[in-house]
């Protein structure tokens, strides 16, 4: 995908675009109606009996347009629940009725239809769906046909991903002009079905700055020279695992090593985890002095630390770690506890990783998880400025953002990777990435992206999200980076920045 079909447009710069777009004497909704039609055309051909559900904005617009042009090969319903209410849609409604065809406001009414194209609602839907339209969703839902929603499934927040009182699942999304972030995070992947983009051929010099993208992952810079030993990789400590904990440190600390680190050792808070019998090359040592660690090395610190006195006391010590440094789970909730710990963080001259989860991101706004649920974009905003570090908010549709609210948008990944340890996966892989070089940015990108590609291949692979093990999931991320290690020996010599 081009770089600019990746970009992800807030909704009042998506405005100026469109009136920008007006005054230069573009027509977007008859470009958007055209690329529907061809689309539909292409995907499911004539002869075919089609109904349109067409609501009171532009969306229904987009939809009468579409319909017309339909109009002359297929059988055309369209189910207009309301009459238009903006100009650009009354002049679609009268250019469709000009051309022969028919309008009905009751769904029952209609001919059983093979295919339906949901216009009801889309970028513009502004609160949630009352009974009454709630009903309606729920009746279209019941029509035995596939389904495709113009820009967004309807009942969908096109910015937020949450459902608002319902929402019309669909098997394919045409995104109008841009992708809308709420297609991927929080609900969207469940309601979306399959996104293209129709980019509607707008010139570029009409097309505004990015406020974030779709992430893309870039590994070509971590391909090897023959001449390297495991000094040229970097070292990674992960500190955490206290008594009835160690596992999550191990399960950093494997992810660190299988994703390239060159040495990784554990700084245990339990004595007695002295070896992991199955991965013996992981040093593993109490954690006596922070000043043992090494000013160039990578440290992450939280998986299994615990809440203890001694681990806040080692937080306070690790903010001063001058090398790249990662903060998660414990570490996260002791910093929520503690604004002289948030301070020290902001203070940090190379700005630190966290990676929360809902909850944990919950803690450090000091607001509820649905409330992080509710508008995720929102809350990694938040999170990064608050705190001046490049923040990743987990979960269905991760999102990463750094301190200037510049954000990408994973669409990978699945509820495959619901399971426990998966979130110390993740933070031994950005340490790994960390030691071999790549910045903050990339580094928590590049394997935000390999730790939901593999949670996709393994629902490729099984049939179904059910039974993949963190540990299950390192041998299908080193697969992932090491197929993408490809490009010339000459790009070795001539590294690009990766984004
Ligand atoms: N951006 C672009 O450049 C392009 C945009 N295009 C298209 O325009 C679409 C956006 O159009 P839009 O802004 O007219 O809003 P849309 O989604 O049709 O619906 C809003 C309508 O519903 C209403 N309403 C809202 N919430 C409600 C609720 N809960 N319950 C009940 N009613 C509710 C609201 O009225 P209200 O009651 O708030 O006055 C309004 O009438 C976009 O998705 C794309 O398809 C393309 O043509 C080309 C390029
Ligand atoms: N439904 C989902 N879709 C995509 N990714 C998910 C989903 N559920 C969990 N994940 C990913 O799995 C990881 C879980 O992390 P976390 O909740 O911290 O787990 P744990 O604390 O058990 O290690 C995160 O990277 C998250 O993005
Ligand atoms: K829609």
């Amino acid at each position: 995908m081009p770089a600019n079909e990746r970009a992800l447009i807030d909704a009042t710069a998506l405005r100026q675009w469109e009136q920008q777009a007006a005054q230069a004497g573009l027509d977007l909704m008859a470009r958007a109606g055209a690329a529907i039609a061809h689309w539909l055309r292409l995907h499911y051909p004539p002869p075919r009996r089609l109904l349109f559900a067409a609501g009171s904005g532009n969306n229904g617009g987009d939809a009468l347009i579409a319909a017309r042009l339909l109009l002359s090969d297929y059988a055309v319903s369209v189910w207009q629940p309301q009459p238009p209410a903006t100009a650009a849609a009354q002049a679609a409604e009268q250019q469709y009725l000009a051309a022969g065809g028919r309008l009905d406001s009751t769904l029952s009414a209609l001919p059983p239809a093979e295919l339906l194209i949901d216009g009801l609602f889309g970028a513009g839907l502004n609160r949630p769906l009352d009974a009454g339209w709630q009903a309606q969703i729920a009746a279209l839902d019941a029509l035995p046909c596939p389904r495709v929603a113009l820009d967004v499934p309807s009942g969908l927040d096109a910015w937020r991903g949450c459902v608002q009182g319902a929402a019309l699942p669909v098997d394919h999304t045409l995104a109008l002009l841009c992708h809308k972030p709420g297609l991927f995070t929080a609900d969207g992947r469940d309601y979306s079905g399959r996104v293209e983009l129709l980019t509607l051929d707008c010139p570029p010099a009409l097309v505004p700055a990015a406020q974030g993208e779709l992430l893309a992952a870039n590994l070509a810079p971590l391909r090897r020279r023959h001449n390297s030993n495991k000094g040229s990789f970097g070292s990674v400590s992960i500190i955490g695992g206290c008594a009835g904990m160690g596992g999550a440190a191990l399960l950093a600390g494997r992810a660190a090593l299988a994703l390239g680190a060159g040495k990784v050792r554990i700084h245990s808070l339990d004595a007695r985890l002295s070896l992991d019998p199955l991965w013996p090359e992981l040093m593993i040592a109490p954690l006596g002095n922070t000043s043992s660690l090494a000013a160039d090395e990578v440290v992450a610190i939280g998986p299994g630390l615990g809440q203890s006195p001694q681990a806040h006391r080692i937080l306070a010590s690790v903010l001063a770690h001058p090398g790249a440094l990662l903060l998660d789970a414990d570490a996260l909730n002791l910093l929520a506890g503690d604004p002289a710990l948030q301070q020290q963080l902001r203070q940090r001259p190379r700005p630190a990783v966290i990676t929360p989860h809902p909850a944990e991101a919950a803690r450090l706004l000091a607001c509820s998880t649905t409330t992080v649920q509710q508008d995720r974009l929102a809350a990694v905003r938040r999170l990064a400025a608050k705190l001046g570090v490049i923040a990743v908010l987990k979960g269905a549709g991760s999102l990463l953002c750094g301190p200037d609210g510049y954000y990408r948008l994973c669409t990978a990944g699945n509820a495959a990777l619901a399971s426990a340890g998966q979130g110390d996966i993740l933070s031994g892989s950005i340490a790994a990435l960390l030691a071999q070089g790549q910045d903050e940015t990339s580094a928590a990108g590049n394997a935000v992206w390999l730790h939901a590609s593999a949670g996709d291949r393994y629902l490729a692979d099984a049939g179904g999200p059910i039974g993949l093990r963190a540990s299950s999931t390192l041998p299908l991320m080193q697969q992932l980076l090491n197929r993408q290690l490809t490009g010339s020996i000459h790009d070795l010599h001539h590294r690009k920045p990766p984004f």
